[in-house]
């Protein structure tokens, strides 16, 4: 064992803890990022070319949360020299009566978010090649845009490491033994840590295992489809076609979102916000093509422009909370050990206000944020701990 100590480890370079790590050691602490795999991956949830970063939410602290987000993207993107976001505006269609969308319509409004209602007549005109269905209403969040993902994660990795920062990649954590110091074992060394983050992605309840403790999490996989325009460039970022979310598509069913053909020239990418649960280990024996038939039949319906057969697939995880909200808090027994699991498929946007709030947890500082809503403690039924 090295007599080094760290003032912080981080287990996991996603978004999350690369972002937290980062953090960690603008503010001088002495920081470790380990990730099980070699650097870069596409193991996890992390990958790919683009995410969604917008301000359409129904909740208060997300929006709130996101405000801070987007200024913390655009100093990231100073500091780095690359662009990281494009803004391209993200479209939400929703039954106009649901209550999903009356609820989002009037968060919208009430936080002042810069936002086009569209109205049925005025749809197509602003929207060409989309098919608004019989009772959905619509609305654009003017700002909202892609994140380009890879690239962020390279490049957030990069400032860690010159803040001093070290990754050790190729390191899978094999044992935690919370204390004081928590020590952390991987396949090649031991580790001491005056704190510890966990930021495992779909490996959150195998590495808390070694702390008694398991959090109610859904590990599913995500066929990742892109579809072939009809004319090349029918929904392209450059004809300034915009992200979409169609919320509940059908009763019972979960959203479908898309974003404009920009990464594959002539496809654009079109998917289903839920998957078959898997082993994080075990992703590619996970061959449930469920979310498909569903998407054929939607891009059928609603993007004509499209050929109805997905061109490429790719998989991508989702780790699920009941309440598809994020676990943002201390170990209930070991307050220096900081868990940052369960954003369902929703928390690039916000990786680098959850590095802040992480970063800020494992420093004992009190957190900007109420973080009541990211409690564990919400899960008390759930949770299983056998401390
Ligand atoms: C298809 C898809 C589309 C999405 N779209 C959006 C979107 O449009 N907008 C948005 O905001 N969000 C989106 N998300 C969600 C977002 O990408 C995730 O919330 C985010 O990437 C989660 O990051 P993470 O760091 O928690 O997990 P991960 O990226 O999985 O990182 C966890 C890391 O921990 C490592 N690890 C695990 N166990 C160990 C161990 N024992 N030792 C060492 N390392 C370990 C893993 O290898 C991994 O690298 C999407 C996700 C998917 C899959
Ligand atoms: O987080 C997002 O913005 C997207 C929206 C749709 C579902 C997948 N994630």
């Amino acid at each position: 064992m090295s007599s080094e100590v760290y003032d912080c480890i981080v287990v996991g370079a996603g978004i999350q803890g690369s972002c937290t790590a980062y953090q960690l050691a603008k503010n001088k602490q002495k920081t470790l990022l380990l990730e099980q795999f070699v650097l870069p991956h596409s193991r996890g949830s992390s990958h790919g070319q683009t995410r969604v970063i917008r301000k359409t939410y129904e909740e208060d602290v997300y929006i709130q949360m996101m405000h801070e987000s987007y200024e913390l993207w655009a100093q990231l993107e100073r500091e780095a020299g690359v662009e990281l976001y494009r803004r391209t505006r993200v479209l939400v269609m929703g039954p106009e009566n649901g209550e999903g969308f009356l609820r989002l319509k009037a968060t919208m409004q009430r936080h002042k978010i810069p936002t086009v209602f569209l109205e049925k007549q005025e749809f197509s005109q602003h929207i060409p090649n989309v098919n608004l269905a019989d009772g959905n209403g619509a609305l654009i969040d003017t700002f909202a845009g892609v994140l380009y993902a890879d690239r962020a994660l390279r490049a957030v990795q990069r400032l860690f490491q010159s803040c001093g920062g070290v990754i050790k990649d190729g390191e899978k954590v094999i044992d935690i033994r919370p204390g004081a110091e928590v020590t952390v074992t991987t396949g090649s060394g031991v580790y001491r840590g005056r704190s510890l983050v966990i930021t495992a992605g779909p490996w959150a309840n195998t590495l808390l295992t070694h702390t008694g403790l398991q959090l109610p999490l859904k590990v599913v996989k995500i066929n990742v489809c892109y579809w072939k325009e009809k004319i090349p460039g029918t929904y392209s970022v450059s004809q300034s076609f915009p992200c979409f979310i169609e919320m509940e598509p059908k009763e019972g069913e979960y959203d479908i979102y898309g974003l404009p053909s920009n990464e594959y020239p002539g496809l654009m990418k079109v998917c289903y916000h839920m998957g078959s649960e898997t082993e994080p280990d075990e992703r590619d024996k996970q061959t449930d093509r469920g979310d498909i038939d569903i998407l054929v039949r939607y891009v059928t319906r609603c993007l004509p422009g499209l050929v109805p057969v997905p061109a490429v697939v790719e998989s991508c995880m989702y780790t699920v909370t009941p309440d598809h909200n994020f676990v943002l808090d201390s170990h209930p027994t070991y307050g220096n050990i900081i868990i940052g699991a369960g954003f369902s498929g929703h928390g690039f946007k916000f990786g680098p206000i959850i590095g802040k709030l992480l970063s800020q947890l494992a420093m004992g500082q009190v957190p900007s944020y109420d973080l009541s809503p990211f409690r564990i403690q919400r899960f008390q039924s759930h949770t299983r701990s056998s401390l």
